[in-house]
């Protein structure tokens, strides 16, 4: 069995040795099914961990807690992260297989609300997966709305996880640590296939505000057919070595040569995405594939970081905080959202990084096993260091090593 893709956080967890280690030591796995990727979430315990962690010395049963206690199980491991592409689902259901996720999958816990073959899950693929789950795993997915798992998500990370957060701008990320008392209110702006804006007032207070159907798919899809490039990876590494000038119109090209001053635009700015196109007798074939690759992710990123300010104008928020798997943690991405996002709010408005961008929902679903006893998740230090300058990096891969995260949890619903 071939895992699609492995990041960062997976290649330093999760080689073959350690994955058979893992077997019968991990629980409460969550998934978020979106329309490009599957992202997994799972609790393992450490393996020097007991699992109870406080109360008392007496015998413990296999899954190292404890049998008739007066105690709640303290459980403390790492959350790690994985992810497969959708159309690949049989890769996962394998994996999940492979690692008797079915068999302790869903918690250690007895209590008849959270049976062992019910696994958090949220995105579109939660209601479309849903039998296939059902029919090779014996998994019941208990559903977690997809907006509620997105914040969930990122307030756990911003307020749990030291060194999530940070800012690129022109090569250099700068960790920010956020006062929690100052959190709200924020734009969150998730680039999955298509784009969700929504307003984050608290905990659970929020509103979807905007959204758009120009997202990661489309750069995908678009990339796909215009370069005939194999993967996401492929496209994203290309449009590195691109130039967009080829193909985008600038100001420049429309003024000669000069800027459009009294409206605020220098020469170099683009004034039409793919707008040389039009002009000469030029055939897809006659561009070289990273300049389209380039002009490509110029466009969407620009396009949803001015949706974003919009947006973020619209309610007088400050803060945008983007995530999503479209960013992967791509430099030249970043960039443009950035100075996109400081161009337009004239430098009001901070556009915000996460390290565990791709993993808000699947966390937020994560998060949504507190209902059914899991109290108290507590993480423990940062996911590593914060994140190193960027500026010799393409991606965010590198930044991403050990991006497990450490943490503790009680189960509350463990019989007395
Ligand atoms: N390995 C990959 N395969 C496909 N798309 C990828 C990959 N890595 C990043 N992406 C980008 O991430 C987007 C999906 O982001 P994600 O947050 O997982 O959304 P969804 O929930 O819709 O799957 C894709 O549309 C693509 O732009
Ligand atoms: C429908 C979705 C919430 C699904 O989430 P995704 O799988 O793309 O992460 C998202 O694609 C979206 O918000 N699309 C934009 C639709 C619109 O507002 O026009």
């Amino acid at each position: 069995m071939q895992i699609m893709e492995k990041d960062g956080v997976v290649k330093a967890q999760f080689e073959e040795n350690e994955l058979k280690k893992l077997t019968g030591e991990v629980s409460h796995v969550a998934l978020d099914i979106g329309g490009s990727l599957i992202k997994m979430v799972f609790f393992c315990r450490d393996n020097n961990c007991s699992g109870h962690e406080h109360g008392n010395k007496s015998s413990k049963d296999t899954n190292g807690l404890t049998n008739g206690y007066s105690e709640y199980p303290v459980l403390k491991g790492k959350l790690h992260f994985l992810k497969f592409e959708t159309k690949r689902i049989n890769e996962c259901v394998e994996f999940m297989s492979s690692k008797q996720f079915q068999s302790n999958g869903g918690c250690f816990c007895k209590a008849p609300a959270c049976d062992k073959n019910i696994i958090k899950a949220t995105g579109g693929g939660a209601f479309r997966f849903a039998d296939l789950f059902k029919e090779k795993l014996g998994i019941t997915l208990d559903k977690v709305d997809e907006m509620d798992s997105l914040v969930a998500g990122v307030n756990f990370l911003l307020k749990g996880v030291t060194g999530e957060a940070f800012t690129y701008m022109d090569g250099k990320n700068e960790y920010v640590q956020i006062d929690q008392n100052d959190l709200y209110p924020y734009l969150l702006v998730n680039i999955g296939s298509g784009v969700s804006m929504i307003k984050v007032d608290g905990d659970d207070k929020f509103e979807r505000v905007s959204g758009t159907s120009v997202g990661g798919g489309t750069f995908w899809g678009l990339g796909k057919l215009l370069t005939k490039c194999k993967s996401f990876d492929e496209l994203l590494e290309l449009s590195h070595s691109g130039n967009n000038r080829v193909i985008d119109m600038l100001v420049g090209d429309i003024y000669g040569g000069t800027d459009y001053s009294k409206i605020g635009l220098t020469s170099t700015a683009i004034a039409s995405s793919f707008g040389k196109a039009v002009s000469g007798n030029k055939e897809l074939e006659d561009y070289r594939p990273e300049d389209v690759a380039r002009s490509l992710l110029r466009m969407i990123s620009n396009n949803i970081a001015q949706i974003a300010y919009l947006n973020a104008l619209r309610f007088g928020l400050k803060r945008i905080i983007f995530g999503g798997f479209f960013i992967r943690g791509h430099a030249y991405t970043m960039d443009t959202i950035s100075v996109g996002v400081d161009f337009w709010s004239k430098g009001e408005a901070k556009a915000l990084f996460l390290r565990h961008e791709g993993y808000l929902g699947a966390l937020g679903a994560f998060m949504s096993y507190k209902k059914d006893g899991l109290t108290d998740l507590i993480t423990h230090h940062s996911a590593s260091e914060p994140p190193k300058n960027l500026s010799n990096c393409s991606t965010v891969q590198d930044l991403n090593e050990n991006g497990s995260i450490e943490c503790t949890f009680q189960l509350s619903n463990w019989p007395v």
